[in-house]
């Protein structure tokens, strides 16, 4: 198995360019069986996850042609098939948003329940009940949701439960070709929400108020094809300057949105970081050892889940005691027993994670547990004394393109092994 091993101690300068989001990305694509004629992707990020949501495409009858590294052409005339296994579901909990644009699209959907995962029990059951709503016959047995509408989904007014981000993915493109309107309050306001609402808008779609908590989707017969542009990965940003901040380093971010991480660059701001930023672009100049922060993780626009192990690594080396509560997920603190393993002092009181920062970490073999844990190995490997090597490092290409190569670009000290 792939190892990362990474030399430590080496300030990270220069500039990266931010891929395509992950979780822009997997929705649009799986959104791309909803028209009638071709959908060309663009600035797809070359990632695990997106090459399983590929083959669960195709499994469906869709292909796809890869037409350059990063743009792929989806033919959805070809869907003739209506079940998305067991096999690939599990390797990627992502796939539960083809559920909503099957059922639009085909009438049945027969998909494998995702599961729990590393982070928490994750249950669908949002997605589920909207459906339902929408006039969907849905049991579910034997592991898989069955899911079935007599002729088109009905527009009617649903509220979420919870803030669910994919929930609200799933139901938004289930409801663009529903027959009539479609309100769906206490709606995920996250960037990715809004990414997949303007690609179903460029397909013929009518989706208002993305972006807020509550979303009106005015059905539409069909959508036509088109080509559309997968919005930055603010993850990935928010990865690269937390990097930056850690290593003392002057890092910019190309082809990014400053926009979207209003929440973190607060926060780096706090911890002692320089930042400056234009349209498409965030310059982060460390000032010194950083200072610790208190982070609550929220919906968006607050500060995002997927952030909160980075700013873990960060708060590990920090000069004082910061901490992090998590409010998402029930157990997201998977990484805080490998970075003990590196030195750190962080003990965990029900949700929130206190960090003692200290003035080095050392360098040990660790294990990623899920996709930002690893994110939070790297950075402290970039920082720690000597070598670190992380391994199970299939979790961090779910999520990162090409990570050790833009590392390296930064000056870091990393190789891929085995
Ligand atoms: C592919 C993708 O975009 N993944 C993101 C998405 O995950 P995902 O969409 O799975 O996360 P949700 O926003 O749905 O989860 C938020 C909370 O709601 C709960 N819940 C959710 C749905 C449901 O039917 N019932 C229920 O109880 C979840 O267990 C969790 O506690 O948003 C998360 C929160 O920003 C991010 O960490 C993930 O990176
Ligand atoms: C938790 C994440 O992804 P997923 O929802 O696909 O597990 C993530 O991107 O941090």
């Amino acid at each position: 198995m792939q190892k990362l091993v990474i030399k430590g101690g080496n300030k990270l300068r220069g500039e990266v360019t931010i891929s395509g989001a992950k979780n822009a990305a997997l929705p649009i694509l799986m959104g791309a069986i909803l028209p009638q004629n071709d959908v060309i992707v663009d600035n797809v990020p070359a990632l695990q996850d997106v090459r399983t949501t590929l083959k669960l495409l195709a499994e469906l009858g869709v292909t796809s042609e890869q037409l350059d590294s990063n743009s792929y052409r989806i033919q959805p005339q070809g869907l003739h098939h209506h079940i998305a296994s067991y096999e690939l579901v599990k390797t990627m909990r992502a796939s539960i948003l083809v559920l909503g644009p099957l059922l639009a699209r085909y009438g049945k959907a027969q998909v494998s329940l995702p599961g729990g995962c590393a982070i928490g029990a994750r249950p669908v059951n949002l997605h589920i009940e909207g459906l339902r709503q929408m006039g969907a016959q849905i049991t579910v047995e034997n592991g898989y949701i069955n899911a079935e509408v007599n002729g088109r989904l009905k527009g009617t007014h649903i509220l979420m439960d919870m803030v669910s981000v994919t929930g609200t993915e799933n139901l938004m493109a289930a409801a663009t070709l529903a027959d009539g309107i479609t309100v769906i309050e206490n709606a995920a306001r996250e960037p990715e929400v809004v990414d997949l609402a303007r690609f179903l808008n460029a397909m013929g779609a009518d989706v208002r108020g993305a972006g807020s908590d509550k979303i009106e989707i005015h059905g539409v017969e069909t959508l036509q094809g088109g080509r559309y542009r997968v919005q930055p990965d603010r993850i990935e940003t928010g990865t690269f300057l937390v990097a930056a901040l850690a290593t003392g380093g002057d890092v910019t971010c190309r082809e990014t949105d400053p926009a979207m991480l209003d929440a973190v660059l607060k926060k780096l701001t706090e911890a002692g970081a320089s930042i400056t930023r234009g349209d498409d672009w965030i310059r982060l100049q460390a000032n010194g050892r950083p200072r610790p922060v208190n982070v609550i993780t929220a919906p968006h626009p607050a500060f995002p889940t997927d952030m909160q192990a980075q700013f873990c690594a960060l708060n590990a080396i920090a000069d004082g005691t910061g901490w992090i509560r998590e409010t998402i997920f029930e157990n997201r603190f998977m990484h805080v027993p490998e970075l003990h393993r590196m030195g750190a002092l962080i003990e965990l009181e029900g949700n929130t994670a206190i960090c003692k920062g200290v003035k080095q970490l050392t360098g040990a073999q660790v294990m990623c547990t899920d996709l930002r844990a690893s994110a939070s190995l790297v950075i402290a490997g970039l920082v720690a004394a000597g070598e670190t090597t992380i391994e199970r490092i299939y979790h961090i290409d779910r999520g990162y393109e090409r990570i050790e190569q833009k590392l390296r670009d930064l000056g870091a000290d990393i190789t891929r092994v085995g």
